[in-house]
């Protein structure tokens, strides 16, 4: 149990009705999860208002509700307290109510379109083999000292998010790094959160769908600098366009990353092959086990933040020369007989897809075919769906358009905007086939020896939403299981 006057700390009030002194024994942004003594906080989200649901919550026994709007009748024993923002206090509240954790670790967060898995993983497996006691937020999974914490979002809701940074400082954590998503910026789930340090990687089009325009998705990343301290440190991607954006109005400390241009963190690619990348960093010669360009970025982007945590350089990199990257990221397998390389990756952007396909290309000796594997998910930016098919055909030698999660969209409706960006040469190298273990198997059965397979969109995902069912579905493991059988 907590006091509410200490839990309200720093948060922007407009009224208190009722007992400011009243006791808290949990924090609940969902009326479902309220119980006997709960705070209840309404938030107005994308699909209803939390405050529709203020007279469940006390059905339930919430004892203190925060809200914007007061609700018109006030019931006798509950303190109602009205804020400036909801979305806002439940993260200051949160904070609060769980110790303010943040302020007792070294908190790292990565946001950008691409790359914050892969960054805040490598992170968190080299501040690990370093020695440090770590925790990881991410989309794949949530770690907390090596154990695994199941992942339901990039980054959670402010009150799941201070609970685990909470459970983090109880087992020990110096350092959690953790991914920010443009989503979790602009619902306010990092508000109250302070951060050590902040890392960019890119930013091309996605999310669309829910932030409207590009504008409004740039000022959503810029804001998580924005929003810095200034003990903080920011690190960006020179080589990005809205790189030198990001940090425009930070109060942090700035700092740089490039394979292009002059940078705080400078490398150059010396060879990039599919045993690993050399390259130069800071002038330093260094073999990497990570492949590609856009790992070269993840590596400096990684590098510079450790550097800035006070870690020593050469120690630094060679942790990192023996690490490999995150689950279902450019993660291969390769059949004994066929000889045929499997790549399963996440790319499930148009610019992702590219750079994988682009990747490939470079590392391709010449004779092998690609052939891809690809889909889009359902419920999501619509716009991407014809610039995807259109990239994996320019890409590679064959496409096998199929389904991602379709969730609550007609599969074959998916299919129809994702074949609408194929010119008439680019239609000859693709077939279309819904169900994706099918996809799969019929790209195995296409390659001959040499080949390189992609199967792009769903990387380390163990399932498939079709019409909001979550089969099982696996794409390494049903690649594994079909090497197996031409291995035979
Ligand atoms: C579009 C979006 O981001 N939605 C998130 C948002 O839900 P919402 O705004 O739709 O909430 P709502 O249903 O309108 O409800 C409003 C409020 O009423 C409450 N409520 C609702 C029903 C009820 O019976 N009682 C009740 O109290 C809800 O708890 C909520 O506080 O707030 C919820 C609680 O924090 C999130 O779980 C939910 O994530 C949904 C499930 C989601 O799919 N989000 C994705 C798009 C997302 O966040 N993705 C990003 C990263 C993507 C990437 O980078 O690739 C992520 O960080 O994971
Ligand atoms: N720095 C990068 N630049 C461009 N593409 C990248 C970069 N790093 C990884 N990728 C590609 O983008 C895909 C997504 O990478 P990753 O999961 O690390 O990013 P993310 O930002 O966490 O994505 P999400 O928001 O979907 O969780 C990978 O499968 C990889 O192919
Ligand atoms: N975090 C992203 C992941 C998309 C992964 C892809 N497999 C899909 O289902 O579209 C989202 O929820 O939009
Ligand atoms: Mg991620």
């Amino acid at each position: 149990m907590k006091a509410l006057t200490d839990i309200l700390y720093k948060v922007r009030l407009r009224a208190v009705n009722g007992d400011s002194n009243a006791l808290v024994a949990d924090v609940q942004i969902d009326s479902r999860k309220v119980q006997q003594g709960s705070l209840f906080v309404a938030v107005k989200g994308s699909a209803s208002d939390g405050h529709a649901f203020i007279a469940k919550s006390l059905e339930l026994g919430a004892a203190v509700i925060v809200c914007e709007t007061l609700p018109s009748e006030l019931k006798e024993g509950v303190t109602y307290v009205q804020v400036e923002d909801s979305a806002e206090a439940v993260g200051l509240i949160a904070h609060n109510f769980y110790g303010q954790p943040s302020d007792r670790v070294k908190l790292v967060g990565v946001t950008g379109t691409n790359g914050k898995t892969t960054i805040a993983t490598l992170l968190y497996k080299l501040f690990t083999k370093l020695g440090y006691t770590c925790g990881l937020v991410s989309t794949v999974e949530n770690m907390i000292a090596g154990e695994v914490i199941p992942s339901t979002h990039t980054t959670p809701d402010a009150v799941s998010l201070n609970a685990l940074l909470a459970q983090m400082v109880a087992a020990g954590c110096t350092h959690v790094f953790m991914e920010v998503s443009s989503h979790a910026v602009h619902q306010r789930r990092i508000a109250g959160l302070h951060f050590t340090g902040a890392l960019f990687s890119n930013i091309t089009h996605d999310h669309l769908d829910y932030h409207k325009t590009f504008d409004e998705y740039i000022k959503a990343k810029k804001a998580f600098f924005d929003g810095l301290t200034a003990d903080a440190f920011a690190i960006t991607n020179a080589d990005d366009k809205r790189g030198a954006v990001m940090l425009q109005n930070t109060s942090a400390t700035k700092y740089a990353y490039s394979l292009k241009t002059v940078a705080d963190f400078k490398g150059k690619i010396l060879e990039n092959a599919l045993t690993g990348l050399v390259m130069t960093v800071n002038e330093q010669e260094v073999h990497f086990r990570l492949i590609g360009e856009f790992n070269a970025y993840n590596l400096l982007a990684v590098y510079g933040a450790a550097v800035l945590l006070g870690e020593e350089k050469q120690e630094v990199l060679q942790v990192l020369s023996n690490s490999t990257g995150a689950e279902g990221r450019f993660d291969y397998i390769v059949s004994a007989k066929g000889r045929v390389l499997g790549i399963v990756d996440y790319a499930h952007t148009p610019d992702a897809l590219e750079n994988v396909l682009s990747t490939i290309k470079k590392l391709r000796k010449g004779h092998e075919q690609v052939i891809t594997v690809v889909g889009c998910g359902g419920d999501r930016d619509k716009t991407k769906r014809p610039v995807m098919a259109e990239v994996a055909c320019n890409g590679s030698d064959r496409v096998i358009l199929t389904s991602d999660n379709p969730r609550t969209e007609d599969p074959n409706a998916i299919l129809a905007d994702m074949e609408a960006g194929l010119n008439t040469a680019a239609k000859r190298k693709a077939i279309t086939i819904a169900d994706r273990g099918q996809a799969i198997k019929t790209a195995v059965s296409l390659a001959g020896p040499d080949d390189i397979l992609l199967i792009a969109g769903k990387g380390h995902e163990k399932y498939q939403d079709i019409a909001g069912v979550k089969h099982h579905f696996d794409d390494k493991e049903v690649l594994r299981d079909m090497f197996e059988q031409l291995d035979k």
